[in-house]
């Protein structure tokens, strides 16, 4: 096995806010697992999230350790941004490059020393899939909308860093279509990890880590209980954003399910 492939990342508890330790004893994460953490403002999602980003040793404010292939990670996982096995996106992610996107992603490209004339273009494709609102390969980095920003740098997480375990904190609001994102990183055979508090995104998710406190709750598996209630979710959101699209272009709503 080369020593830089993903089998498996663990999760080994450390601490909740009042020092006591956490309530599961190991969390094991594979590529194509999807994995929500919820819970309420300050309950340590992100710390969670920050603690995998980093590959945490015993080294952060939860005192957690995240294991690859059961190891301590190798150090330029940690280290070397090009060898970074993680991509993390959150709302807040931006890009302030003075570069047009084509541009920037051929740049990206060198960096890795992919040979691939074609990236670019179908990473600006794939992109185009997770937004209403469509990137041109001429436009500038930093004149695209959040919800293009974001689809770009998921599509770039996948086609060009081909990060093996993407995290996504909070991007339910940011403007892209997250069953698109979901359904697109599962055919990747990424490991995805969500900060949400989306149902939709909560219910498609496989395991529900549910934080309190600092630290781990409980780890939910819904599976088959909650397949019902997930369609019917799935059902309710696709009106919303019908809805709120007809918002969008100006127009008075008389009725919940426009013809
Ligand atoms: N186990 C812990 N021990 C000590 N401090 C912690 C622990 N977990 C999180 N914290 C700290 O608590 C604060 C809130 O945590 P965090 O930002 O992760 O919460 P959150 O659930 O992401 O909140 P929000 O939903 O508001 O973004 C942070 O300052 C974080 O460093």
């Amino acid at each position: 096995m080369d020593p830089l492939t993903i089998e498996d990342i663990t999760i080994l508890p450390g601490r909740n806010r009042k020092g006591m330790t956490e309530n599961f004893s190991s969390l094991t994460i594979c590529p194509g697992d999807t994995i929500s953490i919820v819970g309420p403002t300050g309950s340590g999602k992100s710390a969670l999230i920050n603690d995998i980003e980093i590959f945490a040793h015993r080294d952060t404010v939860t005192g957690r350790t995240v294991l690859v292939n059961g190891e301590p990670a190798p150090e330029e996982f940690v280290r070397d941004p090009a060898k970074k096995p993680v991509a993390l996106i959150t709302q807040n992610t931006k890009c302030l490059a003075d570069m047009t996107a084509g541009d920037f992603l051929k740049m990206h490209v060198r960096s890795r020393k992919i040979e691939d004339e074609k990236i670019v273009e179908r990473t600006i494709a794939l992109a185009n899939e997770f937004t209403g609102e469509k990137i041109l390969p001429e436009v500038r980095m930093t004149s695209l909308s959040g919800g293009q920003t974001r689809s770009l740098m998921v599509a770039d997480a996948i086609m060009i860093s081909n990060a093996p375990i993407i995290l996504l904190d909070e991007i339910e609001n940011a403007g892209i279509f997250k069953e698109k994102v979901i359904e697109c990183l599962k055919t990747h055979h990424k490991a995805l990890i969500f900060v949400t508090h989306d149902p939709v995104v909560s219910l498609l998710s496989a395991k529900r880590i549910v934080m309190k406190n600092g630290a781990v709750e409980r780890i939910l598996e819904p599976g088959e209980e909650e397949r019902d209630a997930l369609a019917e979710i799935i059902r309710m959101d696709r009106t919303l954003c019908r809805l709120r699209e007809l918002i969008r272009a100006g127009e008075i709503i008389r009725s919940v399910n426009p013809a």
